[in-house]
């Protein structure tokens, strides 16, 4: 079955016609990436699939429920792209208030709160307060809050942006541990490389997912070297 499944949908803000027939299924237990440049409409699409906005036109559904549905974005794990954080409260309290929100109980929301900044590295951390963390610190924190729940599908909107180099491969060591575990991720990048580290990917230009397949797909089907050459290839570029 699919995890995700993305159904003729378009979407406009004002007259800006954001998304244009997007069709997409992304499988159970996949790591997909969407690559596009800036403004290509991710962020939009990744909206849709989490719930949080309705399209214009055309379904988006995640296992067999229809977007939005309250019961299913509890089976989901969004990250999104600017940090969602109390700053005057400590990554405890953070992590507390966002447990509560996904109903999980207080002796199993404390052990899952240590669990997670376990895994993102600032379990030495716990008790500051977010407003002394550095970004990239809330970005890691902003991903444990989407672990919190154990959720089957995790989204992640640019998750990787203003961290740095050995802290992003600790990061793609995670997720490759947690698809492991059966989890499906969806992650939206605007960097070849880690474009590459994908299952598959949808690219995406301008509304338009212009390519999908695996990368070595995308590459051996352009003819191409690089995703990025293939991105150019597909019809990728600006302008
Ligand atoms: N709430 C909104 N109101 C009006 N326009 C919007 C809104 N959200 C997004 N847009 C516009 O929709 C287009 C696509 O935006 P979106 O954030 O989905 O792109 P993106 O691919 O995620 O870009 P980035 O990598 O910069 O986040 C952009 O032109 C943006 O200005």
């Amino acid at each position: 079955m699919d995890m995700v499944h993305v159904k003729d949908v378009a979407h406009s803000f004002g007259r800006e016609e954001v998304l244009k027939e997007v069709n997409l299924s992304i499988q159970e237990g996949e790591i997909f990436g969407l690559l596009g440049p800036s403004g290509a409409g991710k962020t939009t699409l990744v909206k849709m699939i989490v719930g949080i906005l309705e399209a214009d036109q055309g379904e988006a559904w995640v296992k067999d429920v229809k977007m939005p549905s309250l019961e299913q974005m509890k089976v989901l794990g969004y990250m999104a792209q600017s940090d969602a954080l109390y700053n005057e409260l400590s990554a405890r309290e953070n992590l507390d208030f966002f447990g509560s929100i996904y109903g999980l109980r207080t002796k199993k929301r404390k052990q899952r709160i240590e669990e997670v900044m376990n895994i993102v590295d600032l379990y030495d951390h716990l008790d500051k307060p977010v407003q002394k963390y550095s970004g990239g610190m809330k970005r890691r924190l902003s991903l444990a809050a989407a672990l919190l729940h154990e959720p089957d599908l995790l989204i992640l909107d640019e998750p990787t942006v203003g961290i740095d180099p050995i802290l992003r491969q600790s990061i793609w060591n995670e997720l490759k541990r947690w698809q492991q575990n059966g989890t499906t991720i969806i992650v939206t990048t605007h960097v070849m490389d880690e474009a590459g580290k994908c299952d598959r990917l949808a690219m995406l230009r301008d509304g338009y997912v212009i390519a999908t397949g695996s990368p070595k797909e995308l590459r051996e089907k352009s003819h191409t070297e690089t995703i990025e050459e293939a991105f150019l290839a597909y019809g990728g570029e600006k302008g």
